[in-house]
């Protein structure tokens, strides 16, 4: 097993380090963050709009693009990146922890998991090996295994059947992926006990993946729990491999796992606040529908030179969202991607200056309450 990943420099100080993942799209400077793109799209925004932003990697889903279009219609089209006109490396989840938010998921036996579609109520059916195959037919760059996820909390009985089901489901996963370039990552379940998440470690090294992610986090635990197990079982990831922390986090979430040794991260935040008026600046969090905002003429963020800030007030912005406008969205969501891009870009040329740890410290004093 060749590993995609090749590390450039690790920190001195800290676990944090500076990497690069090639992937058949192209390769990723790491630590990147991966803007959610669930349906085919990134929310409001173009692919040129994310291009100009500095997006390197997006991610897609396996259960919403099964239930609709179908992952036959996107190969007809000769796979997502086509059909979407996005031409740089994509991410697609495996479904597992869209399954398992379903409301009335039907039923989790050994072959696979049984769940109605949250469109029309009809019943699905996925395997571990259909969701490769959902994911080599969409063509994704780097695909996830289908695992189980483990609700928070969980009896410790509960995540060791849950875990060694996700281990079984890697095994079977690893063997149906045909080698055709698309990588393939084991996701490392376990729940909040430190002795499963290293058990499932080495298990998954055992069978060997491109790359490793941590799942199960970031479903509602404390976040001092959350950076307490990625520090512990981050140690444990093979360093030569990727290292991927799902569904994570908060700009405050992202600067603590890349201390911990984390390169990957994707959360739909900066996306989702953005429709609801919600905005990440070098200062803090802002709410645009505060009527402070209502004559402000200056931009989001006067330390960012994305497109919202280089042209818009917090006025109009606030005009827009209380008009419900659908620019609102769009020019809302360029200014918060462009923030989380724009902090990985920061985090990496500090980790290549070795001084990562100041940086995370200056990123704090920064931060006031808005
Ligand atoms: C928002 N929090 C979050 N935790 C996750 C955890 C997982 C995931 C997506 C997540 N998102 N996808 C998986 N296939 N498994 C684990
Ligand atoms: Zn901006």
């Amino acid at each position: 097993m060749t590993s995609p990943f090749t590390l450039h420099s690790q920190a001195s100080d800290c676990a944090a380090r500076r990497g690069e993942v090639r992937t058949l799209h192209g390769t990723v400077q790491t630590p990147v963050f991966m803007p959610v793109g669930t349906q085919a799209t990134v929310k409001g925004v173009t692919p040129e709009n994310l291009k100009e932003l500095g997006a390197q990697i997006i991610l897609g889903n396996t259960y919403h693009l099964y239930i609709r279009p179908g992952h036959e219609l996107i190969r007809s089209f000769g796979g997502l990146h086509k059909f979407m006109n996005w031409d740089q490396p994509i991410l697609t989840d495996s479904g597992g922890f869209q399954i398992f938010s379903l409301k009335d998921l039907t039923k989790i036996t050994e072959e696979g998991a049984a769940f109605k579609s949250h469109l029309d109520g009809s019943k699905l059916f996925l395997s571990p090996e259909d969701a490769v195959a959902v994911q080599e037919a969409l063509g994704s760059d780097i695909m996830m295994c289908l695992d189980t996820c483990i609700p928070y909390p969980a009896t410790r009985e509960e995540a060791i059947a849950s875990t060694d089901l996700t281990g079984r489901w890697a095994k079977r996963s690893r063997a149906a992926h045909k080698e055709r370039g698309q990588l393939l990552f084991g996701i490392i379940q376990g729940g909040m006990y430190p002795d499963l998440r290293a058990k499932a470690v080495e298990e998954l090294v055992e069978v060997g993946f491109d790359g490793y992610a941590l799942g199960g986090l970031s479903v509602g635990e404390p976040a001092e729990l959350m950076m307490e197990i990625t520090e512990e079982i981050a140690a444990l990831m093979p360093a030569d491999y990727p290292r991927y922390l799902m569904g994570v986090g908060t700009p405050e979430n992202l600067v603590e796992a890349v201390y911990r040794g984390i390169d990957m991260f994707d959360c739909v935040m900066p996306t989702r606040n953005a429709r609801n008026g919600m905005l990440f600046t070098s200062s803090g969090r802002l709410v645009i529908k505060n009527a402070r905002h209502q004559d402000d003429q200056r931009p989001v963020d006067e330390e960012c030179d994305c497109y919202t800030c280089r042209h818009y007030s917090r006025a109009y912005l606030r005009h827009l969202f209380m008009a419900r406008e659908i620019l609102s969205s769009q020019l809302n969501t360029i200014h918060n991607l462009h923030y989380y891009v724009g902090l990985m870009a920061r985090i990496r040329k500090a980790i290549e200056e070795d001084r990562f740890a100041q940086f995370r410290q200056e990123f704090y004093a920064k931060r006031t309450v808005e």
